[in-house]
């Protein structure tokens, strides 16, 4: 493929949240009534678990905009499950399964099965689930899984507590808490917590890092509309396309939404680029390009694009929670060093933080990102930098994990 662009301009509507959508099917499936899904994404994250939700829920049908899910609330998991390379179809829906007392096995494709689980291995036990697997995937569970009082580790990744979660909330009992040491990536377990309590469940949050669950307050809500939000994390892209160079007008998002993503405003502001909401539109155009200094623990994804930003900065950028990129679709904090190696950028792991001399970037690289759609996009992001052609070898086909419209939305507004 040949990318070949130096701004961007146009009205854009950004793709709905992937997030959001698994979020919303999740609970859905799980909820006694009916949901009515308005402007779902059809990512292949999202169609991953729409395709789980289809097998286990009553009824689901295509509506005017959307998808209506009808459930009776019975919670039965009945057959083993498929996830894509969605990490957070996996780990949000594992715990949710083992609600079940069926045995079911869980598997995935691509990297998925690489990438850690030994968090079911370590936790479930505890609540009554036997788990049998090595750490990854495929993994097979048999429940039925017990709420308790339980401390988990939070380190790796917030989706497993996404998971524990949404198992936690659906399922009868006493009241418990799930207390976590050393949360990451908060503002996804907000989201869980907020999608959750749309749907009735009573979930306290006393202090950071702890939820309470008590099903004698949950409220009966047998018919429920959710809209599903527009995209931060797919919105960072073009966001940082303007302020590279160009304006775009972007539709849908939400100032006030819980997506981690929405951090970008930060480095946005640091960067002395000017954005706005005007009529629910985010409006950004190219500004100063002055470095910024951010802290991306709680919002890993936006790395790989604020990087390719920060390397047309005219300063040193410094961008913390490295760790935080290891264990994602590739080893994102490898990846993107080399991508802005290859682009004769200065680029520096120190400890947690990568330092990123920006502002003198090479007219011409080349660089062939894995199968990751983040990286794919960041690479496309870096082609903005490169003097006429600059040719994609590979892996283009995987924008279509979180955005499968990415390069339709980047022919029509290149230029
Ligand atoms: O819960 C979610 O929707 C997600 C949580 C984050 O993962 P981690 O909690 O592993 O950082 C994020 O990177 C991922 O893209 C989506
Ligand atoms: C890491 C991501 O997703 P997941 O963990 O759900 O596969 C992502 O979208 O960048």
């Amino acid at each position: 493929m040949v990318i070949n662009f130096t701004s961007v301009s146009g009205t854009l509507r950004i793709p709905s949240s992937k997030s959001h959508t698994q979020r919303v099917l999740a609970a859905a499936m799980l909820h006694r009534g009916t949901t009515d899904i308005i402007r779902p994404g059809n990512s292949e994250d999202e169609l991953a678990v729409c395709g789980i939700v289809r097998d286990h829920c009553d009824l689901f049908e295509e509506i005017a905009n959307g998808w209506r899910v009808h459930a009776s609330g019975n919670h039965s998991f009945t057959k083993d499950f498929f996830c894509g390379e969605s990490g957070l179809a996996a780990r949000l829906l594992t715990p949710v399964a083992a609600l079940s007392q069926n045995q079911i096995s869980v598997t995935g494709t691509g990297s998925l099965l690489t990438r850690p689980m030994h968090f079911f291995n370590e936790v479930l036990p505890q609540l009554g689930v036997h788990v049998e697997g090595n750490d990854c995937l495929p993994v097979r569970i048999k429940g039925p899984l017990c709420p308790a009082d339980i401390t988990v580790d939070g380190s790796i990744s917030s989706q497993f507590i996404s998971g524990l979660m949404f198992a936690f909330a659906f399922a009868a009992g006493n009241a418990v808490a799930i207390t976590i040491k050393n949360p990451v990536s908060i503002p996804y377990l907000n989201l869980s917590r907020q999608v959750l309590q749309l749907f009735g469940k009573y979930i306290g949050h006393p202090e950071t890092g702890s939820y309470l669950f008590d099903p004698r307050k949950n409220e009966i809500k047998p018919q429920l509309r959710v809209e599903i939000e527009a995209d931060w994390s797919s919105a960072a892209f073009w966001i940082c396309a303007a302020a590279i160079n160009g304006s775009m007008q972007l539709e849908g998002l939400s100032a006030d939404s819980l997506q981690a993503d929405i951090a970008i405003l930060k480095a946005l502001q640091q960067s002395g680029t000017p954005f706005h909401f005007e009529q629910g539109n985010l409006i950004v155009r190219s500004g100063e390009r002055r470095p910024f200094t951010i802290d991306l623990t709680d919002a890993p994804d936006l790395f790989p694009v604020l990087s390719v930003f920060a390397a047309g900065c005219n300063g040193v950028s410094y961008l913390s929670g490295v760790h935080r990129l290891k264990h994602k679709e590739s080893d994102r904090a490898l990846e993107i060093q080399k991508l802005l190696s290859d682009m004769h950028i200065d680029c520096a792991a120190e400890k947690d933080t990568l330092r990123i001399a920006g502002g003198k970037t090479t007219a011409s690289f080349q660089f062939v990102p894995p199968a990751d759609h983040r990286m794919v996009m960041a690479t496309a992001l870096a082609a903005m930098y490169h003097s006429g052609d600059f040719r994609l070898h590979h892996n283009a086909d995987a924008v279509a994990k979180s955005y499968p419209l990415f390069w339709e939305h980047l022919r029509r507004h290149g230029n």
